[in-house]
């Protein structure tokens, strides 16, 4: 599987008036297997690519392809159907509903898109929990758990549909550094064993040391900095 982005644009009004070019010619592509990290100033627009590369925004010009097959211009409950079937996202902030278990958020993505059967999906949650160590928490809310295992609740409901790509945002920006180690080595690991490419975007050159590649956008491009 490669997910594509070839010449992507986009612009946003500015609320004085006038327009500003966030992403003016931004091109990757990410493979099965490979952990790619984008890095960037506070600003340049790396959420904003997450966001376009994810299918929940489109792009002012260019094309975003899957396998070759160009996903940007489907219309919504096509792209959204893509979505659930093949990409995985995890935030900065975590994104877990509070008023659900750790089993009840990791099942929220098989609410989306294609059904599985109830058993099926109880099975699919329980092996997430345990890939990220968190089988004996599956009953807890989210504010009985620390961060760095919200975090991998997070990961884990990225993973439960078996994506085929994981857009990860600032993953670990909300944790300190020996959590953030682990996480990312979870991340990292449970990502690529499950066959899933790796997109993290991310301010921590230690964490785009981990990346087979980095890129770094700026002025809208996206350059290529480094090759581990
Ligand atoms: N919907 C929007 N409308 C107008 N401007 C927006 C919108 N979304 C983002 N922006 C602006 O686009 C720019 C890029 O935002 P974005 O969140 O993509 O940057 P980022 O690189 O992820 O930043 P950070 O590292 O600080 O999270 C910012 O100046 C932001 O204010």
């Amino acid at each position: 599987m490669r997910l594509k982005a070839e010449g992507l644009a986009k612009v946003y009004p500015l609320p004085s008036g006038g327009t500003v070019d966030i992403l003016s010619d931004a091109s990757l592509t990410v493979e099965t297997g490979e952990i790619v990290a984008v890095q960037g100033a506070s600003g340049s627009g790396k959420s904003t690519l997450l966001a376009l590369l994810g299918l929940l925004d489109t792009p002012d010009a260019g094309e975003i392809s899957i396998d070759d097959a160009c996903v940007n211009r489907l219309p919504d409950n096509r792209r959204s159907d893509l979505r659930a079937k093949k990409l995985g996202f995890v935030f900065q902030n975590y994104s877990l509903l509070p008023h659900l278990s750790a089993r009840e958020n990791v099942e929220l993505p098989l609410m989306h898109g294609p059904r599985m059967a109830r058993s099926q999906a109880r099975a699919a949650v329980l092996d997430c929990l345990d890939a990220v160590g968190l089988a004996g928490r599956a009953d807890a809310r989210p504010r009985q758990l620390s961060g760095g295992e919200q975090q991998r609740v997070a990961i884990a409901r990225a993973l439960v549909r078996g994506p085929a790509v994981v857009l990860a945002d600032e993953p670990t920006g909300a944790l300190d550094t020996g959590t953030a180690d682990r996480v990312l080595d979870l991340l990292c690991s449970v990502a690529t064993e499950a066959g899933a490419a790796l997109l993290l975007v991310t301010h921590d050159p230690n964490v785009a040391r981990r990346a087979d590649r980095a890129l770094f956008l700026r002025d809208g491009v996206l350059e290529r900095t480094s090759c581990a």
